[in-house]
């Protein structure tokens, strides 16, 4: 066990808000995990995962990602992290290549190591005779899984997602888990937030179901159903532990 995220006593809280989004959050990441983050409809999983990805910042508390910290290494810690952001973050009128070719080159990828990848990369997510189509000709869940590749053309240590997989047919969600379970046994430790339960528990090596700015369990997902009595599967737990019905959180 080797942590690459140690995070202690972090509080977040918007200015313009009464209530703190994020809650004395403390929690340690393995670094070969695939760690979801569930939770429902507002409950601090974006602005949790949005802080350790640098794009906002805490109101209290600290965090080391692979020994570094934002304040003093934010320059190093960008280079070892990917970040999907729930929006699409390509630009529509550019094709597939042309699109990774630009946000492989702004992580000063070498030409010729970036092309490979970008070949690969689409091979895998299933895109490659799509390369040189305009991404506003792409269904969302193609447009999915370009942003994934966007994300991640620099082999990252860690990568964050926000629901990579909402909305998203089955084909696409197929390739995502496929594509991240390729990039997780090459050594990128993955943490993503999600509302489908199912998906986590089949996916995930570990899971932190967070409500209302706190996490109120850890474990496996195999730990998690054999901690609640009479859960049969991770559905059963979500709804002990908060309260709410599958079909509350579902968007
Ligand atoms: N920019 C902001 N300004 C003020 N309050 C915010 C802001 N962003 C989020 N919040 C509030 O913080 C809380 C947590 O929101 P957050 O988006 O982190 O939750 P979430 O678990 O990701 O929810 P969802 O699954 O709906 O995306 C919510 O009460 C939300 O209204």
């Amino acid at each position: 066990m080797e942590n690459i995220i140690e995070i202690k006593n972090l509080y977040k809280k918007y200015k313009s808000a009464e209530e703190f989004s994020v809650n004395d959050i403390s929690l340690n990441i393995d670094k070969n995990e695939i760690y979801g983050i569930l939770g429902p409809n507002g409950a601090g999983k974006t602005t949790l995962i949005s802080m350790l990805s640098g794009l906002i910042k805490p109101t209290s508390g600290t965090f080391k990602i692979n020994g570094l910290s934002p304040q003093k290494d934010g320059f190093k810690l960008r280079q070892i992290i990917g970040i999907v952001p729930q929006e699409y973050a390509l630009y529509p009128t550019l094709t597939a290549k042309e699109n990774l070719m630009f946000f492989g080159s702004l992580y000063g990828l070498p030409h010729k190591k970036l092309k490979t990848a970008i070949d690969e990369s689409l091979e895998l997510m299933g895109l490659s005779k799509f390369a040189d189509k305009k991404v506003e000709q792409f269904s969302g869940g193609m447009k999915r899984r370009c942003n994934l590749i966007a994300g991640t053309l620099h082999n990252p240590k860690v990568l964050f997602l926000d629901e990579p997989t909402v909305g998203v047919d089955v084909q696409s969600k197929k390739a995502i888990i496929d594509y991240l379970l390729d990039l997780n046994k090459k050594g990128t430790c993955i943490i993503y937030t999600s509302h489908h339960l199912s998906e986590a528990e089949e996916f995930c090596t570990k899971i932190a179901i967070i409500d209302h700015g706190k996490i109120h369990a850890v474990g496996t997902p195999e730990e998690l159903v054999n901690r609640v009595a009479s859960a049969e599967n991770l559905e059963d737990v979500f709804i002990s532990l908060t309260g709410k019905e599958l079909r509350d959180v579902v968007v």
